[in-house]
């Protein structure tokens, strides 16, 4: 949708006095894009806020080189493209629309400077080879004439299918220069309807359409046969006028009778355009021929553009007024802007080869909804084909009524004898300049236009039959040719994702679940290798303990065991003294000697020598305390005291040494012990750790295995829906493969049909007196 574009330009005040000039120029003030009403009438309270705001505003310094640099060089160019554009100047009378279009001879208008434009453009272009063909026509006192063929007059309005509204009758000439179409607009311009009023000497009594259309085809047809058809109109209108300031009467008062209503219904169909699509309702294009001519350019398939001019004197304010409430609606109508195009035959299956081919791509991948809207698509366009047929059908049942009742008319053929003549003869107008164009595209294309005989395929009353909103529907575009030609399907902005896009994204779904199961995969082995070595390293620590607690337990019992030696060392030592005491005279002593011995055994060497001196003392005073019980007992113990005593120091020698072994060898499992005891604990520790570790590792094994599975749940369901769309594709496939059988089969049909119209329809042009006598005479290009 694109909004139409609209300017105003204040023309520069026409009084030759230069201070009434100031004056006049003084109401309104432009800047930048926004014209205001800064001073009112005489007399009269300035209105409230009476500014507006276009695209842009011309003050009057401003040249047509400005206007159509800024206004109508895009259209131009989008028009160059296969775009169908037109710019129309409104305003009232005498505020400069004639001037805007056609200039002056140092100021060229608009007119000029699109030809001029174009043929510039066609000549550098190295890529599409152009076929112009131009008509200029006039709609004066609501009657069609054309411009250039004054004895064509009163054409009617055509619409059809393929070319949308045209004028049936209409001259067109073939042009190869831009000097060759301004001549052709003099020429036109002679028939041209002007008129003396009081407000201006040269005043356009009619509105004008110059149209140009322009052919364009790819030079390398390799790319694409696809023809582009786009449509300039360049259109002067008549201006309002108010009778009592123009002073017209008899045929003036006429024609602006004829100038203000038409531009009347212009500004309902501007006003219902401008109220947006939910209110607008039905629009009244058939109100009158300037609407229903210009219908495309408002609302339609255009670029549009609207200059709306306006007088900067005090006296039209009021006029000013409402050319500028015209062009502040006028400026809210949007437009829905497509490229033309049409297919031959070979462009036709060349391209639907491509569309099968893209097709065809995305069946292999893709959502089966683009694929519906493709099938719903394809089923539209084999409705349009039935429609068209039973159209056709409908015509050629009207063709031959009209020719019966043709040959039973003598008079008619009367008629059609001069309507031929002047067919065939008036050709004083033909193009001098044109050449036989070098390209083949050109040379066919321009045979076409020149041969092909002219009347309109439809019948008169098919205007009752088509209405806008069928036209809206079936046609949004205009279609210049007819018989060799195919519509090309709208191109169509989609807001589904492609279809390739889809699957890709699908491709780099499945792709990322799969990578990311691997790494699942890989991180869940990589787990299981850490585990199982954790489970080694354990078991060897877990062994290491087992073998250090028996290590710990030996030398306990070693210690117990050589505790327990030393003691039955001691003991059996004791018991030898004591066995020997037995065999001995000394054994008693012995016996008491073992007590001493044991209390030694914990006071050890000092109480041995305390021991044996108090001995020493005490067996002094056992001696004096025997020699008084006996003498006789004295003498012999003495010697055998003197051996114990050697015993006894013997014997602490030994103790002694045994004692401090045992002592070693104790501190020395001691110390072993505690270090076991150490290692022990630290192994106790490490087995902690690991322990903890070996349940933190589970627990991650356990949930990466959960996610391989959900993982792997997915995966399958995405393998299961992949296989699914699959199937559902081949489905589609199948179907579109069928539709394309059926479609292909319907369009040999229609085309067939057509060719049986054809020929039937030649039959009876051949057998039926010519179609002038019964209104269709005249050429059936726009
Ligand atoms: N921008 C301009 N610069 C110089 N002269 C201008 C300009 N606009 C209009 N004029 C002059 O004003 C007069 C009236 O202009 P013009 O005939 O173009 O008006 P119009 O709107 O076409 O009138 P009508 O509707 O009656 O045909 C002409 O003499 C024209 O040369």
């Amino acid at each position: 949708m694109e909004k139409i574009c609209v300017a105003v330009r204040v023309r520069p005040p026409v009084s030759e006095s230069v201070d009434l000039a100031a004056a006049a120029c003084s109401h309104w003030k432009v800047e930048d894009n926004r014209i205001s009403l800064h001073r009112s009438l005489a007399g009269t309270p300035l209105p409230p806020a009476l500014s507006y705001a276009f695209d842009h505003v011309f003050d009057k310094d401003s040249s047509n080189s400005s206007v159509y640099d800024l206004l109508i060089k895009d259209i131009i160019h989008a028009v160059l493209q296969g775009f169908n554009g037109t710019a129309f100047a409104y305003g009232q009378t005498s505020s400069g629309k004639t001037f805007t279009m056609n200039g002056s001879h140092n100021d060229p208008g608009i007119i000029h400077r699109a030809v001029r434009d174009i043929f510039s453009n066609t000549n550098m272009s190295t890529e599409r080879e152009f076929l112009i063909r131009v008509s200029y026509m006039e709609i004066y006192n609501e009657e069609i004439n054309d411009l250039f063929a004054v004895e064509n007059q009163k054409l009617q309005i055509h619409e059809s299918l393929e070319r949308g509204i045209y004028v049936a009758g209409l001259r067109e000439e073939i042009v190869n220069s831009a000097d060759q179409v301004l001549k052709l607009i003099q020429m036109g311009e002679v028939n041209r309807h002007f008129g003396e009023t009081n407000m201006n000497v040269r005043s356009s009594r009619s509105h004008t359409i110059f149209r140009m259309v322009i052919e364009s085809k790819g030079k390398d047809s390799a790319l694409d046969d696809a023809i582009r058809v786009s449509v300039l109109n360049l259109v002067d209108l008549a201006g309002s006028e108010r009778i009592a300031k123009t002073g017209a009467g008899g045929v003036r008062l006429k024609e602006g009778k004829h100038i203000n209503k038409s531009l009347m219904i212009l500004g309902n169909v501007i006003n219902k355009l401008s109220d947006g699509a939910k209110q607008r309702g039905h629009i009244p294009y058939r109100d009158s021929k300037l609407t229903r001519i210009l219908q495309p350019a408002l609302g339609g398939n255009a670029k549009t553009s609207i200059i709306c001019t306006v007088a900067p004197e005090e006296v039209h304010i009021e006029e000013t007024k409402g050319t500028l409430h015209f062009a502040s609606r006028a400026k809210r109508i949007t437009n829905c802007v497509q490229v033309n195009e049409i297919l031959t035959d070979a462009a036709l299956l060349k391209r639907q080869k491509l569309e099968i081919e893209e097709l065809r791509m995305k069946l292999e991948g893709s959502h089966a909804g683009v694929l519906e809207q493709e099938i719903l698509k394809l089923r539209n366009d084999m409705l349009k084909y039935e429609v068209e047929r039973e159209k056709l059908a409908m015509e050629l049942e009207e063709e031959k009524r009209k020719s019966h009742r043709a040959q039973g008319s003598e008079s008619l053929t009367q008629s059609h004898k001069e309507d031929s003549f002047s067919t065939q003869q008036g050709d004083a107008f033909s193009t001098p300049t044109f050449k036989p164009a070098p390209h083949a595209f050109v040379a066919k294309r321009s045979s076409y236009h020149s041969t092909t005989p002219e009347y309109s395929p439809l019948p008169y009353e098919f205007g009752e039959v088509a209405d806008e909103d069928t036209w809206f529907k079936m046609n949004n575009g205009f279609i210049a040719d007819l018989d060799s030609i195919r519509m090309t399907p709208a191109k169509q902005v989609s807001s589904v994702p492609s279809i390739d896009d889809c699957q890709i994204g699908n491709y780099k779904q499945v792709e990322d679940l799969q990578r990311q199961v691997q790494e699942a995969i890989a991180e869940k082995n990589e787990f299981m290798k850490q585990h199982q070595e954790q489970l080694v390293l354990n078991n060897q620590l877990t062994e290491e303990i087992s073998k250090l607690k028996k290590e710990a337990q030996e030398v306990h019992q070693r210690l117990r065991e050589s505790c327990k030696a030393v003691n039955e060392e001691i003991c059996s030592t004791f018991q030898s003294v004591d066995d020997d005491d037995d065999k001995s005279t000394t054994a008693k002593l012995c016996s008491r000697t073992s007590e001493f011995v044991m209390f030694l055994m914990s006071t050890l060497e000092a109480n041995v020598s305390m021991a044996t001196h108090k001995n020493e003392e005490n067996k002094s005073s056992s001696r004096k305390d025997k020699d008084e019980k006996g003498s006789w007992q004295y003498g012999n113990k003495h010697k055998d005291c003197t051996q114990i005593a050697s015993w006894k120091t013997e014997l602490s020698g030994e103790i002694k040494e045994i004692y401090e072994r045992l002592e070693q060898e104790l501190d020395t499992n001691n110390h072993l012990v505690e270090a076991s005891k150490e290692r022990v604990v630290g192994l106790e520790r490490e087995s902690r750790i690991l322990l903890a570790e070996r349940d933190d590792l589970q627990l991650a094994v356990s949930d990466s295995s959960k996610r391989l599975a959900s993982l792997s749940q997915q995966n399958e369901k995405i393998f299961q829906d992949l296989a699914c769309e699959i199937q559902r594709r081949k489905g589609l496939e199948e179907e579109i493969k069928q539709f394309s059988i059926a479609f292909a089969s319907r369009q040999r049909s229609l085309i067939s049909f057509h060719c049986d119209f054809k020929s039937k329809l030649d039959h009876l042009k051949a057998q039926s007196p010519p179609k002038s006598s019964i209104g269709f005479g005249g050429r059936n290009f726009l």
